[in-house]
């Protein structure tokens, strides 16, 4: 008989998951699987469970939970040999990993992608110890993903971001780095740096376009030094994608990149503190196989 571990944060969202539990473990014992629970009790506890589960020797995973639940997930199946299937059910008040994926947000219609039994090995991320699955960068704005709290996230999105970044416009400052991306070196002032896994970041949709999430590159993106006036620009270019063209952005795929820097800058892995740079940042292609929609698959395949 197959075997499933449900990962699940009970905090996450507004507590829905909790609810749909036994439902959710129904339908799984339905299509034939052994089924256990794993509620999470605090941070770093999904990624315990997670090689636990790995050890154990479970067929399926299933992460349940925002962002964060899903990125621990992935962090504790990723170092291991064998792993094993990922099904991600999103209930968290952020999900940009399993809107990329199509993932829809209704449980009972996440299960079904789940027993539809699609799976696609995926890239994801790796800067020095830590395992990424959307997005990780450096340079003062990209604090904005944890100084916006959740709770404004959900109520108002995008424009979250713009009400906290404007906050912080006079505290924007270049900062000096070199940065090696494949075979090309860039050495000047940067006012930020984003190596993305995915095209979902934070609402904004268009932010990295071409991301594609099993071709094994990274989309960088590298903001140079800018005025506040140029800034501004380039921030409301990018709603609509449009900033790709700007002369102060750098656009490109890289498999393996370094950053180093001449100041003390954050590093920010998928929304939340990751200490400091320097960091060596690798794409690990197709390193996890995840349950995905029909319309992931199709989408994946235009963009070839
Ligand atoms: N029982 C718990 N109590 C408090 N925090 C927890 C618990 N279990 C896990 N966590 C932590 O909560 C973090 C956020 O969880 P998750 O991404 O699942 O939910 P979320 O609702 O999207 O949260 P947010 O958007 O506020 O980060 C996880 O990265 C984890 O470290």
């Amino acid at each position: 008989m197959k075997r499933a571990r449900i990962i699940y944060n009970p905090t996450s969202g507004r507590e829905a998951f909790k609810k749909e539990l036994p439902a959710v473990l129904e339908r799984f014992e339905i299509a034939g699987y052994e089924t256990s629970t794993h509620a999470t009790t605090c941070e770093g506890d999904a990624i315990e469970a997670a090689k636990t589960a790995v050890e154990r020797g479970y067929d399926l995973v299933v992460a349940a939970g925002g962002d964060g639940t899903i990125n621990e997930v992935i962090n504790g199946i990723a170092e291991k040999d064998f792993r094993p299937r990922l099904g991600i059910i999103p209930v968290g008040t952020t999900n940009d990993f399993a809107r990329a994926l199509f993932i829809p947000r209704n449980i009972s219609n996440a299960v079904d992608i789940i027993l539809n039994d699609q799976s696609m090995p995926l890239d994801i991320g790796k800067v020095n110890d830590h395992y990424f699955i959307n997005i990780a960068g450096g340079g003062k704005l990209t604090e904005l993903t944890y100084e916006v709290p959740s709770k404004l996230k959900t109520m108002l999105g995008q424009l979250a971001y713009y009400m906290k970044g404007i906050e912080m416009l006079p505290s924007l400052k270049p900062t000096s780095v070199r940065i090696e991306y494949d075979d090309e070196v860039l050495e000047d002032d940067i006012m930020l740096f984003l190596i993305s896994n995915t095209n979902s970041i934070g609402g904004f949709e268009k932010l990295a376009p071409t991301a594609k999430l099993d071709d094994g590159y990274f989309d960088v993106i590298i903001l140079k030094k800018t005025n506040l006036a140029e800034f501004i620009r380039i921030a409301t270019l990018a709603l609509r994608g449009a900033h790709l063209d700007h002369k102060n952005v750098i656009y490109t795929k890289a498999k393996h990149i370094k950053v180093e820097t001449s100041e003390k800058m954050q590093l920010n892995i998928d929304g939340e503190f990751g200490g400091l740079l320097p960091g060596e940042f690798k794409n690990l292609k197709q390193h996890v196989e995840i349950f995905v929609p029909d319309e992931f698959v199709e989408k994946n395949d235009e963009a070839e």
